[in-house]
């Protein structure tokens, strides 16, 4: 059975949630119609890298951004995810969120990596938890952005039989090799499906590289955006794991004795 994906490759209105969730609205609306089954936004689509305002634009669990994605999710029959500002009494987090077709939250997972070149340190609070959850019964993973350097802990999740790791970012334009080369080998060396969501356009401090991208478990990319604002479609049949990983059976030959 395959999944429709869509990635809503968006620009982000710069500390403006009520502007960001407009057009993220519309897009969703235009994703649905095409009878997307996931829809993904990126990271912090409601603020950007607005961190030094978070104690007024960041939201709790049951903020109105949750609330609006609760019900598109509902009233269209999709899941939507993407990550969102915490705030947590006064604790902040970059909180990836993905919400099913019946308006239940799946997915509640706080940035583990904190990245200090764009000073998130300075404002925020990492997380502590994983990001594994269940997607119409599959096992899969949502992390976020920098947490992509870190191979181990993408390899944390993959070790329940997740077949799948869902990626939101504000990944900058100069390091957009990156965001390719690290996207494709954690699918081949995972041999999962890679389903990954960066922004375009541009912040008082960066310029974002878009590329957003899905990737198959053989490191096939099945879709990829440009440098500009899109919708990105694939669909993909997260069965396809279980041949790749008989025919070369990474999961079975590991030797975690020598890894310590
Ligand atoms: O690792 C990188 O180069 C980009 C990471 C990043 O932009 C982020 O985590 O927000």
């Amino acid at each position: 059975m395959t999944t429709k994906i869509a990635i809503l490759q968006m620009d982000i209105a710069f500390g403006d949630p009520e502007a960001n969730r407009e057009q993220a609205t519309e897009k969703i609306k235009e994703a649905a119609k095409k009878k997307s089954e996931v829809i993904l936004l990126p990271e912090l689509w409601t603020t950007g890298y607005d961190l030094s305002r978070f104690n007024e634009i960041a939201e709790d669990m049951n903020g109105p951004t949750h609330q609006l994605i609760k019900d598109l999710a509902s009233q269209y029959g999709v899941t939507i995810a993407g990550s969102i500002a915490e705030n947590d009494e006064g604790q902040y987090y970059n909180t990836f969120v993905a919400y099913n077709a019946t308006g239940e939250r799946i997915l509640k997972y706080r940035k583990a990596h904190l990245f200090r070149l764009m000073n998130e340190e300075k404002h925020l609070l990492s997380g502590n938890q994983k990001g594994s959850f269940t997607l119409e019964n599959v096992p899969v993973a949502g992390v976020i952005c920098y947490d992509i350097r870190f191979p181990e802990w993408m390899r944390t999740h993959m070790l329940n039989g997740s077949r799948g790791l869902f990626v939101v970012a504000e990944w900058p334009k100069p390091r957009v090799d990156h965001w390719r080369n690290l996207l494709i080998s954690r699918a081949i060396e995972n041999q999962c499906f890679v389903i990954a969501c960066n922004r375009v356009g541009a912040d008082p401090n960066n310029t974002f590289g878009g590329h957003s991208i899905v990737v198959d478990p053989w490191g096939n990319v099945v879709a990829e955006g440009g440098e500009n604002e899109e919708i990105l479609y694939a669909e993909i049949d997260f069965s396809a794991v279980e041949s790749i990983r008989e025919q070369i059976p990474i999961f079975q030959d590991r030797r975690p004795d020598l890894y310590e």
